[in-house]
């Protein structure tokens, strides 16, 4: 199998944990669409969607899964993404997609976070990725300036914006011991709005696509 049908094998997997009759959170990436592919096979099962970014959106929409505004629901019991590095201790690196903030947010009120990658985005310890750092434009120099004091070599994503508006900050040859520690420090520096690391609020389950089959973890197993 490639990776492409590996990523395709946890995302379909994911679909036995989307409950039915209630409102799906999806994240953003090439994973979640085959989740979001499948998804509309249980179109008349779920009230809807609420989605982590506008391609996630418009792929929902045309596939007639109705998308609704954070606002409008009052509980998520799942949250389906995928990642560019999970841990041992299910700790992510995300954003590759640049979708991190809203993905963090719609994570933040779900029960469960049900992490979908193929067996490459497994790690022993978080870092490899280019820790992606969303930052309020007229915040770049400052925040590149505290970001290279934490070790990190910064690059800014090219012709990128994200959906908010804002600019991402990509931070290479991070040393990260501590995921949780850094997460909070990261979003100290004024200017950051959200930082890749999801380890405050990690996954909850992982579906990890390997050659032999997609391996179902539970944090702490
Ligand atoms: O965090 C993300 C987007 O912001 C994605 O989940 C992450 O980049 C993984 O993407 P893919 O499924 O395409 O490998």
């Amino acid at each position: 199998m490639n990776q492409d049908e590996l990523k395709r094998a946890a995302a379909l997997a994911a679909l036995a944990h989307v409950v039915r009759g209630a409102v799906v959170g999806v994240g953003t990436g090439s994973t979640v669409n085959h989740f979001i592919d499948g998804l509309a096979t249980m179109r008349g099962e779920i009230a809807g969607a609420v989605s982590s970014s506008e391609a996630s959106t418009q792929r929902l929409s045309a596939l007639g899964i109705p998308v609704f505004a954070l606002d409008e629901v009052e509980s998520i019991p799942v949250y389906v993404d995928g990642a560019d590095e999970i841990d041992g201790s299910f700790n992510m690196i995300k954003g590759g997609g640049g979708a991190l903030t809203r993905e963090k947010i719609v994570a933040a009120v779900a029960e469960r976070f049900v992490c979908i990658c193929d067996a490459s985005k497994r790690v022993e310890r978080l870092g490899h990725f280019p820790l992606p750092v969303e930052v309020v434009p007229m915040a770049r120099a400052h925040v590149a300036r505290q970001l290279a004091k934490l070790g990190g070599r910064v690059v800014e994503r090219a012709d990128f914006v994200t959906d908010n508006g804002n600019l991402i900050l990509d931070v290479h040859d991070l040393t990260i011991d501590d995921p949780v520690a850094l997460e909070s420090e990261v979003d100290h520096i004024a200017g950051v709005v959200t930082n890749g690391l999801f380890a405050r609020r990690g996954a909850d389950v992982l579906l990890l696509a390997t050659p032999q089959g997609v391996r179902s973890l539970a944090r702490g197993d």
